[in-house]
């Protein structure tokens, strides 16, 4: 773990993210500090993949901070709507003044996988890019997946963004029903973070 040291900045302005990512990080005693704390600007998210997003989120925070942080671009990929939302997820559930409702948001993508008709299905993943910066310039990043399938009428107050409409693979309750460890043993943000690990210790 020595390549982080003790302390690391979580480039990331979204509470449910930064929740998720202090629960997988400080079992191996890195202590995390939001890039809210500390007074980061949240950037303009202008890169066409995940893994753009997450590094250029992470690099920011690296040069302004002088510390070593994580970012982390995620979203929810339709397969009936082409990978949408995709790297647009976040603003899918703004309004023009830029406030997000995530009520709004999974409607938004239920409705548009309605009026694909009953042959495009419900299968849908989720995706979470990790990136790493350091103030040095160096820069590494991970990506994870978990497969599921879209349901409606939402279920579950747990979680956050679109879980309550989520279902794993293998499941039969949303991300929003599950207690937090479940979703930790197999989110995309977990197995892009087990990814992160294993290089951590190589
Ligand atoms: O139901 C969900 N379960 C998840 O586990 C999850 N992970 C991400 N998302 C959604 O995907 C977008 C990411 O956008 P995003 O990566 O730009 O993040 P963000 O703008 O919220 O924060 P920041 O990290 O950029 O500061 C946001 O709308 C999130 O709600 C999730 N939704
Ligand atoms: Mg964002």
């Amino acid at each position: 773990m020595n390549r982080i040291g003790e302390k690391l900045v979580i480039a990331t302005h979204n509470e449910g993210k930064l929740r998720e990512i202090r629960a997988l990080m400080e079992p191996l005693g890195i202590a995390c500090v939001g890039a809210a704390e500390l007074g980061l600007p949240d950037p303009e998210e202008t890169g066409v993949t995940f893994v753009d997003n997450a590094e250029l989120k992470a690099r920011q925070a690296a040069d302004l901070s002088g510390l070593p942080a994580l970012a982390d671009d995620s979203g929810l990929s339709v397969d009936a709507l082409q990978g949408d939302p995709g790297i647009r997820s976040a603003r899918w559930a703004e309004d023009a003044d830029g406030n997000r409702d995530f009520n709004r948001a999974m409607k938004k993508v239920w409705d548009a996988v309605e009026a694909r008709g009953e042959d495009a299905g419900h299968d849908a993943h989720f995706v979470c890019a990790l990136s790493l910066a350091w103030p040095d310039g160096r820069v590494e990043s991970f990506e994870g997946k978990v497969h599921g399938t879209l349901t409606w009428p939402p279920r579950g107050d747990k979680g956050f963004g679109y879980d309550p409409m989520f279902i794993a693979r293998g499941m039969d309750r949303t991300f929003a029903e599950i207690d937090p460890d479940q979703k930790h043993a197999i989110s995309h943000r977990a197995d892009a973070f087990d990814k992160l690990v294993t290089w951590l210790k190589s």
